[in-house]
């Protein structure tokens, strides 16, 4: 069988860049087009030429339906706006998307499940084998230790982000609320500032850094009276976003339409 045929969404990205590398250098996939954003400078181009090299006959265009159709898996590290679209487009043409856009809201994240009727949707607020396998031992702390313990996340990201909480310490949120047996949405309290009362017992608590070239970096701190346990990630290089990604796509493969996460993905459930 041929190898899958990949198309990258927003090739001109940080993330999308790193992805156009590792696969143009795989043996298990091909770079079959890049998606960028309408009217976008490289729209048009050969991706070798618009990144200043020779011609490598990868299309890029913002006309995504021309590249879509054609492959079998979409990478997406974008915006909402533009993630929301694609999975109605996949949802059409039946080729599975790999979504790591974060900053989704509700509604965006409604319309997602309802293009997962009839398409194979893969998304995490971080594709890293790493992380993933933190959300269980948040879980696991969380559902071990009583509300005496205040649990807060702290994540530290580049100047750059647009969202906040990062979609990372958004799961790690999850994870400790579904470990405390509560729903986040009740016990969430993000960015304090001002004369805010004291820590309401059982909160969970987000905050935010941004600056420089901060890769990722999150923080789960449990502290009670006399002790505080902290666990940590530590990311200092996008490919272990990018690797997760593609493993995800080769293994979406066949797989039938729903939701799925990378815990589906890496066996971890
Ligand atoms: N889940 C994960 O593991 C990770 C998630 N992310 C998330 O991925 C997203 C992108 O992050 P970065 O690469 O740092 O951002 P970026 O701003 O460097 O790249 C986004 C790209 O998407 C393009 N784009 C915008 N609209 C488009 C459209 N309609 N069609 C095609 N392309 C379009 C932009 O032109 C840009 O090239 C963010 O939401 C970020 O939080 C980032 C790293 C890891
Ligand atoms: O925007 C980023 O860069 C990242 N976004 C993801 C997030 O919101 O958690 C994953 C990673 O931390 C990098």
């Amino acid at each position: 069988m041929d190898a899958p045929g990949i198309v990258v969404m927003g090739g001109s990205g940080r993330m999308g860049r790193m992805l156009c590398d590792l696969i143009l250098t795989s043996d298990d996939m091909h770079l079959a087009g890049v998606t960028e954003a309408p009217g976008h400078a490289w729209a048009g181009q050969d991706l070798g030429t618009a990144t200043g090299g020779a011609p490598n006959g990868v299309p890029v265009t913002d006309d995504p339906i021309s590249v879509v159709a054609r492959a079998q898996a979409v990478i997406d590290f974008t915006t909402p706006a533009a993630t929301v679209a694609m999975a109605d487009l996949c949802a059409q043409v039946g080729t599975v998307h790999v979504i790591g856009t974060t900053g989704l809201s509700a509604d965006d994240i409604a319309a997602l499940d309802r293009a997962a009727q009839t398409a194979t949707i893969i998304r995490a607020g971080n594709m890293s084998l790493g992380v993933n396998l933190l959300t269980q031992l948040v879980r696991q702390v969380a559902a071990s230790l009583d509300d005496y313990y205040d649990i807060e996340v702290i994540e530290a990201h580049h100047r750059h982000k647009v969202d906040a909480p990062s979609g990372t310490a958004l799961m790690l949120g999850e994870a400790a609320a579904e470990g405390r047996g509560v729903s986040l949405d009740d016990v969430s309290d993000r960015g304090r500032d001002g004369i805010t009362g004291a820590r309401e017992r059982g909160a969970i608590g987000f905050h935010a850094i941004r600056g420089g070239d901060i890769v990722g970096e999150h923080d789960v701190v449990f502290a009670a009276d006399g002790e505080r346990i902290v666990l940590r990630h530590v990311a200092s290089d996008r490919s272990v976003f990018a690797r997760g990604a593609l493993k995800a796509a080769l293994w979406g493969q066949g797989k039938p339409p729903g939701s799925y996460d990378m815990l589906d993905v890496l066996g971890m459930r």
